[in-house]
């Protein structure tokens, strides 16, 4: 599986079952600022220390790490927010362990370092940084946080007000959704989350291989292309045509067996200039649509489709067919003044793609009024009844059931006319091989971020699907 993303909530839930099965917190704490004092240790192994400790939890951390990090033979300084007399609880045993001196949390803004280990506020951040956490926050130089960088509140990703922007993040038991959602995300470095013998239930997960790699299709020695599936993808009109050809390219280079272009009769000449190893077919009704779409196994609809009432049209007759649907841009749009309309049709196994403009027209205020962007995607999904997909550097993928696979694996060099277009056509490739549907949608969303990346800068939409052949052997592990 990927890392779990773990809420608060969650967090707490688990920790409470660690300590009733007879487990001292105080043993979890120290297991905690061990595992950060190494995490730091074996990535910054040089240079002088400023441990920043506030008055809870996370304070607590920060103590055991100093002791450890000396230990370590490094040169280590302790600030605390409050006197060490007023700590209480784990804290107060914490810094307990820590035999150097403590000063005043204001003398480290003048005090020379090479790195700062904050261990100011995690969990328990219950408002906007002040006075000198908040100017310490924001002064800038070598940052390794505990659990989240401090200002950052841990459920919803966003800073409360100033906060720390990291190099690293260490983290416990898993991730939470800060370290994969933005704007936390971008705030955090690179995160790593140690186990401490704390596990918690969760049912979203950071996208990985590991999550898809079992079930990635793979033709055998009896395969043959009508075994591979058969994608149908609805073309827009004579002049929006590029759009449903990338997508059709796109899954057919992830392995669907077959992929046909199906058009009106206005677009065909310029889809039969473009069209090579993609299939034409013509269709100019929704009666024609419905005959179309019977012997494929996944359609497409709505890339540069139109808003239209034909491509409302269309969709109402996909969704009647045996096809599963991938519904992106138009296809969704259509139907932003009446979305019951569209989510009483839909089938669990279908999905929707939208970009967070699509899913507020969809969805309404569900982003603003959810926690974050996962529980919206949740919420989405469950509405809608179907996997939903909300796209973004932080695409999240929801199943009805409340199963979400977070991608971060992406470059902002996606964010380029026709990129999601393509991301459909891998997801649906996917399907069209029989993958289950929130797999696909992980697995392409992954696919594609691994595309952007190896492009890189100068990216455009039509250079997505030439990286697959070295991804996808590389994925197999097959030499090229
Ligand atoms: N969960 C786990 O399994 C494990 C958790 N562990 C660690 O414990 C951490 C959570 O500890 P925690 O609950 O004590 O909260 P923490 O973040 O230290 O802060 C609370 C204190 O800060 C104060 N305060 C808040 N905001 C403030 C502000 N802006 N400015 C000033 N003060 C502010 C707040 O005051 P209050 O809101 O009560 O007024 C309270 O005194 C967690 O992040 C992890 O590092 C690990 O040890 C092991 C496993
Ligand atoms: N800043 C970013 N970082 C990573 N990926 C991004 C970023 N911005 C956009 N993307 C990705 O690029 C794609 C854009 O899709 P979309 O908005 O539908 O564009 P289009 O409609 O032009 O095809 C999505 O897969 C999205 O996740
Ligand atoms: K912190």
């Amino acid at each position: 599986m990927g890392r779990p993303i773990i809420t608060p909530a969650e967090m707490t839930a688990a920790e409470q079952a660690v300590f009733d099965a007879g487990t001292d917190s105080f043993d979890i704490m120290t297991r905690a600022g061990i595992a950060a004092a190494e995490f730091l240790h074996a990535r910054w192994p040089e240079g002088t220390i400023q441990v920043l400790c506030g008055p809870g939890g996370n304070g607590g951390d920060g103590f055991i790490a100093a002791a450890r990090l000396a230990k370590l033979w490094r040169t280590v300084e302790v600030f605390c927010l409050v006197d060490p007399s007023a700590l209480t609880g784990d804290a107060a045993k914490a810094a307990a362990q820590w035999q150097g001196g403590v000063r005043p949390l204001e003398a480290a803004l003048s005090a020379p370092h090479d790195l700062v280990l904050d261990a100011l506020f995690g969990g328990g951040l219950s408002r906007p940084l002040d006075g000198v956490p908040a100017a310490l926050a924001t002064r800038g130089g070598r940052v390794i946080s505990i659990d989240v960088p401090s200002g950052i509140d841990g459920l919803t990703a966003k800073p409360l007000g100033a906060c720390f922007r990291a190099d690293g993040t260490i983290t416990f038991s898993g991730l939470r959704p800060a370290h994969v959602l933005q704007p936390g995300a971008a705030l955090c470095g690179v995160v790593f989350a140690a186990d401490i013998g704390v596990p918690a239930q969760t049912q979203a997960v950071e996208n990985s291989p590991l999550i898809w790699g079992p079930a990635m299709p793979r033709p055998g020695p009896e395969g043959y292309k009508h075994k591979r599936g058969h994608l149908k993808v609805v073309s827009g009109p004579a002049a929006s045509t590029g759009a449903a050809r990338m997508a059709a390219r796109a899954g057919l280079r992830v392995g669907a067996g077959l992929v046909t272009v199906v058009s009106g009769h206005g677009a065909m000449s310029v889809n039969a200039g473009h069209l090579t190893a993609v299939m034409l077919e013509e269709a100019n009704s929704a009666d024609d649509l419905a005959a179309a779409i019977q012997n494929a196994q996944v359609v497409i609809a709505g890339p540069a489709a139109g808003i239209t009432p034909s491509t409302r049209a269309n969709v109402e007759v996909l969704l009647k067919g045996a096809a599963r649907a991938v519904l992106d841009a138009d296809a969704l749009t259509v139907f932003d003044s009446h979305p019951a309309e569209l989510f009483k049709r839909l089938r669990p196994d279908d999905v929707l793609t939208p970009h967070v403009g699509e899913f507020r027209r969809l969805f309404g205020d569900l982003l603003d009024t959810e926690a974050n962007k996962i529980e919206a995607t949740r919420k989405a999904a469950a509405k809608a009844g179907c996997v939903v997909l909300l796209k973004g550097a932080d695409t999240v993928i929801a199943a009805p059931d409340g199963q979400a696979v977070v991608n971060t694996h992406a470059t902002p060099w996606l964010a380029t006319a026709g990129s999601g277009d393509v991301l459909a056509g891998f997801i649906a490739g996917l399907m069209a091989q029989g993958m289950a549907t929130l797999p696909a949608a992980a697995m392409g969303a992954w696919l594609h971020g691994e595309a952007g990346l190896r492009v890189g800068a100068g990216l455009i939409s039509e250079d997505l699907e030439a990286q697959v052949p070295n991804i996808l052997s590389a994925l197999h592990g097959e030499r090229r």
